[in-house]
């Protein structure tokens, strides 16, 4: 595993100038980019769930999300490097009404999250839930469901067999974590890493056989053999 990239948008925009248009794509037929967005309530720990995955630690202060950020992790499976997006939203309504278009698109996989010590933010799932169909979020598209804030034992309001239930009544599969305690850092890592193996085993997103007509770029889309997922 390696490289980690980061940035925030307010008016999304990975790619830049269509100068560098050809030579990322170029890119691309070498490395597929698998972008998973990252939902729920505000203050439930989507940050610092994404920044353990990316960068490998708990940050030492967060500030509520404004728009998105993104991060991005280089990963090694089954020998093909593959780029991890991971697109961090705001969970506070006012801090992401004119993003939310932008955060559904293209989307390849999505980690709902919700706080096991804040019965609330497991409540709101449904509506989080609702905003992802709504945007036609395709059934296909995997969909985690993560318990953050396991490290507050004391606190736990989600009892994890309602989490389950709940899981299973969705076709997820649910991670009870936490971003804090570092012993749990590869449970972390394995909700990103499950979905990139599911990925990886989809058809999808590999672009190979560039051509160029008339100067233009063209990718065509091919499906992928399946591979095994190992979770
Ligand atoms: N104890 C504990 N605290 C956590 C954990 N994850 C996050 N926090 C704390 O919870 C607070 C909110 O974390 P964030 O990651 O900023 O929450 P968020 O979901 O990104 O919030 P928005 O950006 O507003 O949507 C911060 O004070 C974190 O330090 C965890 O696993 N355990
Ligand atoms: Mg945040």
């Amino acid at each position: 595993m390696a490289n980690e990239a980061h940035g925030r948008g307010e008016g999304v925009g990975l790619g830049s100038s269509s100068l560098d248009l050809s030579t990322s794509l170029e890119r691309s037929v070498q490395t597929r980019i698998f972008k998973i967005i990252v939902i729920g309530d505000s203050n439930v720990g989507k940050t610092c769930l994404a920044f353990r995955f990316t960068g490998g630690s708990f940050p030492a202060k967060t500030e509520a999300t404004i728009g998105v950020d993104f991060r991005e992790k280089a990963v090694e499976i089954e020998g093909e490097r593959i780029k991890v997006q991971v697109w961090d939203t705001a969970g506070q309504e006012r801090f992401r009404k004119s993003m939310v278009e932008h955060y559904y698109r293209n989307v390849h996989a999505v980690v709902f999250v919700y706080d096991v010590t804040k019965m609330a933010s497991f409540e709101n799932l449904k509506t989080w839930i609702q905003e992802c169909n709504g945007h036609r979020v395709s059934a296909s598209v995997p969909r985690v469901l993560v318990g953050n804030k396991c490290d507050l034992v004391d606190q736990i309001q989600v009892p994890s067999n309602m989490a389950l239930k709940f899981a299973d009544a969705h076709n997820m599969l649910l991670f009870e974590t936490s971003a804090k305690d570092p012993k749990e850092s590869q449970n972390v890592d394995s909700i990103f890493m499950c979905l990139a193996c599911r990925l990886k085993a989809q058809k999808s997103l590999i672009y190979r056989n560039v051509e160029r007509e008339d100067g233009r770029v063209r990718l065509n889309q091919e499906p992928n053999p399946k591979t095994s997922c190992p979770c």
